[in-house]
């Protein structure tokens, strides 16, 4: 159900060029993928097998699957083939001790099934850089947006102290929802260069992969527009603002997520899934706290100017442009932005004055890509460049 264009561009070309050569030069660290058959498991195969630090090392996923050589298990849907590396490695059942020689692990898991799993995880002392929105409401879990709040990495040492008994090196960090993910990046972007954001009301088109596989029914999805995703507006709606709050410490000497350590950000969140197979389209109106607001070419401006510390570190997964800004009235558009930079930047048209608020455009971002895998690979690569995993 995934990535039917042609015109993926090769992963070589976002490399970006400032990786640390001390990181390049270690021998690579070993990783699993949970979930590995799944959409967001097949793309992670596919990034992690030319990756420049993590090399694949165990497959996990249900019952079905386990016992087989990955190539027979997955029911593959990406336009390149299945990696070598991967294609005849024995898929495991999602047990920890099947996964001993990993550091490492990357969760693709159905959400039935992905708490208690990477709960385990954890406890055996892995790293478990999750997709699922299991634990994305824990308060001693990050929820990290990596172009946007990696430094939110700083409540781990308290997660593996308030668990029992305290772990030394296992954790879990979550990625966001696909679309919180794509319309919280210009959002950072603007809050950087304007202060704080009051108001926004988003509408989503969500591609046909969000849903997995096999995902919604040909019947239900062709010529049609579906519009209610269960769950979703409600998770775009406060996931915003733990990944927009700050983090305090409270008198306890307890670090807590603060959602409102800023003059609270409302939330209005619509979702509706349309006939794209991939990328997420937004639109987006923001009213700014600011008096007077930025004016239209300001705001390009400070989203083209946008650059997250994942990039400046040197983290090899991150887009060297993380916020395209088009000029043509007509774009971005799924089936031609989709894939631009491998699919790890978000796409940013129709910037123009709002006549309620204060300022409207449209964001695109790959919901498999910076939406999912993309992102848990750059909060592990930061996490690496910060002495979290080592
Ligand atoms: N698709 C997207 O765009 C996004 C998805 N996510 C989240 O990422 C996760 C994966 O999504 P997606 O790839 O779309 O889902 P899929 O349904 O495509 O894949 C689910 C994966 O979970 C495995 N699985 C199912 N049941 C079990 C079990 N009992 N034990 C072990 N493994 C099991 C499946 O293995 P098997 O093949 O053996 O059944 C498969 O590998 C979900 O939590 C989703 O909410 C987050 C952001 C975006
Ligand atoms: N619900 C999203 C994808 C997803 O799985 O989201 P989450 O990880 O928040 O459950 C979509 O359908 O496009």
């Amino acid at each position: 159900m995934t990535t039917l264009s042609q015109s993926h561009p090769s992963p070589s070309k976002i490399i970006a060029p400032n990786a640390p050569q001390s990181q390049d030069s270690k021998p690579k660290i070993k990783v699993g993928v949970l979930g590995a058959t799944g959409t967001v498991g097949q793309r992670f195969i596919v990034l992690l097998s030319t990756h420049p630090w993590f090399a694949i090392e165990s497959l996990g996923a249900s019952a079905r699957s386990a016992g087989k050589a990955y190539k027979d298990a997955v029911k593959w849907k990406q336009v390149t083939p299945i990696p070598s590396v991967a294609a005849d490695i024995t898929v495991k059942e999602c047990l920890p001790e099947n996964f001993k020689d990993c550091q490492v692990v990357f969760s693709g898991l159905d959400a039935d099934v992905a708490g208690d799993i990477e709960g385990a995880f954890r406890a055996a002392e892995l790293a478990v850089f999750s997709n699922a929105k299991n634990y994305r409401r824990d308060p001693h879990v990050p929820l990290i947006v990596p172009l946007v709040n990696p430094t939110h990495l700083s409540i781990l040492p308290q997660q593996q102290r308030l668990h029992s008994p305290p772990l030394s090196k296992g954790f879990i960090v979550t990625n966001a929802n696909c679309s919180t993910t794509g319309c919280v990046i210009p959002l950072a972007a603007l809050e950087k260069a304007f202060g704080p954001i009051e108001s926004l009301v988003v509408t989503t088109m969500q591609a046909i992969s969000g849903a997995g596989y096999p995902g919604v029914s040909s019947l239900d999805i062709l010529d049609n527009i579906v519009p209610h995703i269960g769950g979703e507006e409600e998770k775009i709606e406060w996931e915003t603002l733990k990944i927009l709050g700050g983090i305090t410490e409270n008198e306890d000497g307890l670090k807590a997520f603060d959602m409102h350590s800023r003059k609270p950000l409302r939330v209005s969140a619509s979702c509706n899934r349309v006939p794209v197979i991939d990328g997420h389209t937004e639109c987006v109106s923001v009213r700014f706290s600011r008096r007077p607001p930025p004016s239209p070419q300001q705001v390009r401006e400070a989203l083209v100017a946008y650059t997250p510390e994942a990039l400046s570190l040197g983290c090899p997964s991150a887009p060297r442009k993380t916020i395209v800004v088009h000029e043509e009235p007509d774009r971005p558009q799924p089936r031609l932005d989709r894939y631009f930079q491998d699919g790890a930047g978000v796409n940013v048209g129709r910037v123009r004055q709002c006549q309620v608020l204060d300022i409207k455009f449209v964001v695109l971002s790959n919901n498999v890509s910076i939406g999912a895998a993309t992102s848990s690979l750059i909060n592990a690569e930061y996490a690496v460049l910060k002495g979290v995993v080592q």
